[in-house]
């Protein structure tokens, strides 16, 4: 493939920018950093407690529980996904965030409660990045990309756009098993917006990926949002959380211990950054996984 191939059009070679596809087919474009369109309501801590009549919501979850075999891991756990919002769930490692995103992904049935997708009538409602993406090998990126784009009515050069969104658009001809963990991770990013679905969930977006990277992939999520697209993710990184989230979930001991804008969770609990309230909510030393169950 050479850099006129027709798959490569709209190439941006200015990284603010991003321009995306809506889920109802119109285009916008996003800006590092930029306000969700119509900004946020003053005070929306319980936003996601208030879904119930909101037009805007794409995916509620209602009193969730899920357990693997007699190992409860989730608890009355209850979140909603509204379009153009970024909704992240934070919490200390093996607290249940990534099994929260397989049951609100449709991969888990939960045990106890709902999750109802409120979105348009579309191919795909739901984008998924698994925690460790993997990708059948012997393929490219590109005929990757375009395989799942071929799917959901979607073109290569979609499949281009898709890729070069996310900053691979050199690796397309590159094969998928000869990545780095966090090129393939991009690529799994670039499959979860494949049809601009209507929900979006990311399993830790910007784990493994480098120090202009890691803002990057929140700057994608934000542009993904700002098209109207309900975003629901997981990170560490809670730096990038508190300056993309719109909502964050905080998990502790799968329950949520805080909902809320990352603004009105710090001063509620009187604390400057995100991170502190981290610290101040964890119940339990922060240095040591708590492991649930049994070890085998
Ligand atoms: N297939 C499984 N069978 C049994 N237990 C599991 C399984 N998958 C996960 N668990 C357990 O469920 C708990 C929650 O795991 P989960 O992956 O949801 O946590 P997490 O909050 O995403 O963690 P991390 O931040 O480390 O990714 C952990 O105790 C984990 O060991």
């Amino acid at each position: 493939m050479t850099d006129d191939d027709p798959t490569r059009r709209n190439r941006s070679t200015d990284d603010t920018d991003i321009a995306l596809r809506r889920p109802d087919g119109g285009v916008v474009t996003g800006q590092r950093g930029a306000d969700p369109p119509g900004g946020r309501p003053a005070d929306a801590a319980t936003t996601n407690e208030l879904g119930a009549g909101d037009p805007d919501v794409r995916l509620e979850a209602r009193s969730l529980a899920f357990a693997y075999g007699d190992l409860q891991i989730l608890e009355d756990v209850s979140v909603t996904a509204t379009a153009g919002d970024v909704t992240a769930l934070i919490g200390p490692n093996g607290t249940g965030k990534t099994t929260l995103l397989r049951a609100l992904a449709g991969i888990h049935e939960p045990t106890a409660g709902t999750v109802e997708y409120r979105g348009p009538d579309v191919p795909r409602p739901i984008g998924y990045l698994p925690q460790r993406p993997s990708f059948r090998p012997g393929f490219t990126v590109l005929e990757t990309l375009a395989f799942y784009a071929s799917l959901v009515g979607e073109d290569r050069a979609d499949a281009m756009e898709h890729l070069d969104r996310v900053g691979l658009g050199d690796a397309a001809d590159r094969r998928v098993d000869a990545l780095s963990g966090g090129m393939t991770r991009l690529v799994g990013i670039a499959q979860a917006t494949i049809g601009s679905p209507p929900v979006v969930v990311l399993d830790e977006p910007a784990s493994g990926l480098d120090p202009g990277m890691s803002p990057r992939v929140f700057e994608v999520a934000r542009a993904v949002a700002d098209t109207g697209t309900a975003v629901v993710l997981t990170s560490h990184d809670l730096a990038l959380v508190e300056r993309t989230a719109d909502e964050v979930l905080l998990l502790d001991d799968g329950v949520v211990a805080e909902r809320g804008r990352p603004a009105s969770i710090t001063a509620r609990l009187d604390v400057d950054t995100l991170q502190a309230a981290y610290e101040a909510s964890v119940v339990g030393a922060l240095d040591r996984v708590r492991v649930q169950g049994e070890s085998a």
